[in-house]
Formats: structure tokens, sequence, C-alpha cells
């Protein structure tokens, strides 16, 4: 088994599975929904990202034509198609079985390292299913390989997923329990790997554009919150008896700043104040403005 403390990034065409942030894969393509009977060339024919053989006879376009290539949930007992896979020369994505432990994965991916070079990636959820994240988290910390939760089945756990340490979502148009169309699928997709991404997901950034990306995703969180908090602070200037400038109270808001310095240590209380007087003062007028309406 791989070692614990090791981590494998894969990257697959131009994204970096298992380092930086997240990323959103728009699905899969998987030739077995023809069956064997249409021409793999004429199905992939632009690029796609991950693609799914039916049978050995499609692993040459797929060797072409796509990014990596993915041993199904529901074949990896096929090991004769595994091995062709797993020895492509493309990053090979394997999906957990049903009913298959972690061990059982893992011991697969394994495999697939050993018949190929070592690009594995593992994937959870597959085929629609809902996505079982500590099997996911698990897996990815015991492996050390990258892990992506397929939320085709119920696009709402993206953010559990991306919290759950996801290195990355595949969206695979809509599933049996989402009401969400692919667009919209792809826009909560982004969303959990922005935002959940900057709270919870560890990142160390080493060039200037992965720098300030990752200073983007940080202050899309910002600005969600500080939306947020407005409303609040609104909410509050209709419940008090005085509200708005007028009823303004700087014993509370000296305890929010400090409150706040034990989470901002280096920023500390002297930097806070003068940032969250201007925070405070924007929902203040922002509650005037509304009141006046
Ligand atoms: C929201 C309130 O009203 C004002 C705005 C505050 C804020 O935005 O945090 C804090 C104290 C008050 O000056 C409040 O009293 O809690």
């Amino acid at each position: 088994m791989s070692s614990t403390l090791e981590r494998h990034a894969v990257a697959v065409g131009d994204l970096l599975v298992g380092d930086g942030p997240a990323v959103v894969i728009g699905g899969r393509v998987s030739l077995r929904a023809h069956g064997g009977r249409a021409d793999a060339y004429e199905v992939l024919r632009d690029r796609v990202t991950l693609a799914e053989p039916y049978s050995a006879a499609d692993l040459p376009a797929i060797a072409e034509l796509a990014d990596a290539v993915v041993v199904g949930a529901s074949w990896t007992r096929d090991i004769p198609l595994v091995r062709a896979a797993a020895g492509l020369g493309l990053p090979v994505v394997v999906e957990r079985r049903a009913s298959a432990s972690v061990e059982e994965w893992l011991g697969l991916a394994d495999y697939c390292a050993g018949e190929g070079d070592g690009r594995v990636i593992l994937c959870e959820g597959a085929r629609g299913g809902r996505p079982d994240l500590g099997l996911m988290r698990a897996a990815q910390s015991i492996s050390g390989r990258p892990v992506l939760a397929d939320v085709s089945g119920d696009i709402e756990l993206s953010a559990a997923a991306v919290a759950a340490g996801a290195d990355g979502l595949i969206i695979d148009g809509p599933g049996p329990g989402s009401a969400a169309d692919p667009l919209t699928a792809l826009r909560v997709a982004e969303e959990a790997v922005t935002v959940v991404g900057a709270l919870l997901r560890p990142e160390a950034p080493a060039t200037l554009p992965e720098c300030r990306a990752a200073i983007d995703r940080v202050d899309a969180a910002l600005a969600t919150l500080l939306e947020r908090r407005a409303e609040l602070a609104g909410i509050v200037q209709r419940i008090k008896p005085v509200g708005g400038f007028a009823g303004r109270d700087m014993g509370r808001e000296r305890a929010l700043v400090a409150r706040m310095a034990l989470r901002a240590p280096s920023l500390g209380e002297a930097r806070l104040a003068p940032i969250m007087n201007a925070v405070i003062e924007a929902g203040l007028h922002l509650a005037e403005e509304r009141a006046s309406q």
C-alpha cells in the first residue's frame, strides 16, 4: 500500500488534481452507454477529460482523445480490461465499486499504479450514487492519492465533499436525486470549490498566478460573508429600540474586534479595528438607506 505521508498530485490535461484548489470536472464520457456499438473515435471526437471504455477496442481512441481513462465502478473485476486501461499511458481514475471496501478499492488503485506509470486518482460516488465522504476521506489519507467525489447524484453534496477534502468534483449531468440542470450543477460545484475551499482547503501557492487565484477565492468567500453580515446587522437595526448610527454600541464593537483578533492573531486588534469599523459603518449606511426608502 502507498505511503501515508506522501501526496501524489496527478495532472489531468490542464488540471492538477490533489494540489492547489479542488477542481471541477464537467462530466466523464462513458463508451459503455453505447454498448460497444459506436465507434469510440466518433463518440469522443472532441477531446474529453475522462473517458470510460466499454471494451479494449475503445482504448486506442481513449489514449488519443482523453486526458484520463476511467476504471468504472461497474467493471472493476474485469481484470484484463483494467490492466489494459491502466497500461494506456494516461492517468487512471479508479472508481469504487458500490460495495467495495476501502482496502479493496485501494488494492485496485495500487494494481493500476503498478500496471501503469503510477498516476492514479480515486473516484467515489460514481454512477449517480451518493458519495460516501467518510470512506473517500479515509482512502485519501491512507493512500495519499488524490480523490474525486462524483456528486452527479446529489449536487448539493458539493460543499460537503470539498469540506471532506475532495480534490475534485465530477458533475456528470443531472442525477436521479438532483433537480439541477448541468449548468446550474456546474455553478454549484464551482461555488463549493471557491467558498468552502477558501475556508477549509489547505493551500500553499508558489507562483504569482496561483497566489492571486487563491486570493480571489478568499475574496469571494469574504464577499459572501460580508453580504450575509450586512443582512444580519440590518435586522438588528430594525429590532433595536434605536437603530442606525444613533444606536451605535461601541462596547459591542470593541468586543467583537477582540474576539476576531483571537482568530486573526497576525492582524491583531489594532489592524482589525479599522477594518471592522469600515464594515460596520457600511452596514449601518445600508440599513439607514433601506429604512429611508
Ligand atoms: C448590529 C448592531 O448595531 C451596530 C452595528 C454593529 C455591527 O455591525 O456589528 C455592532 C454594534 C452596533 O454599533 C448591534 O448592536 O449588534
